[in-house]
């Protein structure tokens, strides 16, 4: 099988995994356009619309269409990658034909949450959607948030379909990301923040990580420099950095994010429930960090 290369995969280099602005409880469409154009001159890869971060576990399918619709207007050509999720898989299926009608570079899928299926029944899920799917398919390896674990081999074998072509690896396996990235047939990219560093150390081809909505370009420095190999300067990079990944984790994401970035300006702090704001600690925290408030 051939490995994937930096010249034959889109998905590689860092991807931002955009928050959804609200504002009195309807989605921010004029601040989510401004932040898709600002990043997109950032030096980024790309976009992630409708991920966790965007919260999209709380839109409808009407507003989830409206964001994508939005980031796709805004993205200035960089590539789009749309998330979603489910647990019935007709539903599901429809969703993935819905989605068809638009200019994707991808969607984001992870495991049924819930229902916590077989490796058998993982396979018929991923297999079944790539088959509906009209884009390439990121499998979106979060055990902590669906319940179900993709063991290594099941991984290895979806990668023979055509269209499964990435992963946003969150499962917090070493022995795994490692077995995956010298395989070679599916781009890995970091899902976790705070595994962004060791996941490109190892060889990964990028990540897709909420802290970066802040000061991306120094998160594009840091991914190009592990991709180059420089560890001496990559490791400083990511020393620098680790206290902001740490604090935009430290509660639920994408609560302090969003407390961040309504502080600069860039929208409300606003977030739909269940989900609430950042505490007042958190947000005090975020602000002192040296070298990395908002400006
Ligand atoms: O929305 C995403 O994609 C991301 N989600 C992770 C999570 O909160 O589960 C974090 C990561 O930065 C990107």
């Amino acid at each position: 099988m051939p490995a994937v290369s930096a010249s034959s995969t889109p998905f590689q280099g860092l991807w931002i995994p955009l928050v959804t602005p609200f504002h009195d409880g309807a989605v921010d469409h004029p601040s989510l356009a401004r932040m898709t154009k600002k990043l997109a001159g950032q030096g980024i890869a790309g976009f992630v619309a409708c991920g966790s971060t965007g919260e999209a576990a709380a839109l409808d399918k009407a507003e989830q269409l409206a964001v994508l619709e939005t980031v796709l207007d805004a993205s200035q050509g960089l590539p789009v990658v749309m998330g979603l999720s489910g647990y019935h898989l007709g539903q599901t299926q429809e969703w993935v034909q819905t989605l068809a009608r638009y200019p994707l570079a991808g969607l984001l899928v992870p495991a049924p949450h819930y229902i916590r299926p077989s490796q058998d029944g993982l396979l018929l899920w991923f297999r079944a959607l790539a088959d509906a799917s009209a884009s390439p398919l990121v499998i979106y390896d979060i055990p902590y948030r669906t319940g179900a674990t993709l063991a290594t081999d099941t991984l290895l074998a979806l990668a023979e379909h055509p269209r499964i072509c990435a992963i946003k690896d969150c499962g917090g396996n070493a022995a795994k990301t490692q077995a995956l990235i010298a395989d070679g047939r599916l781009a890995v990219l970091a899902g976790e923040d705070a595994q962004m560093f060791t996941t490109l150390a190892l060889g990964g081809h990028g990540a897709i990580a909420a802290s970066a909505h802040w000061q991306a370009p120094r998160f594009v420095a840091l991914v190009e420099l592990l991709r180059a190999g420089d560890l001496p300067e990559a490791r400083r990079a990511w020393q620098a950095l680790l206290p902001w990944v740490e604090a935009c984790f430290a509660e639920a994401n994408p609560a302090p994010l969003k407390a961040v970035l309504a502080h600069a300006g860039w929208m409300r702090n606003e977030l739909r429930a269940p989900m609430t704001a950042a505490s007042a600690a958190l947000e005090q925290r975020l602000q002192a960090l040296p070298g990395l408030s908002p400006r």
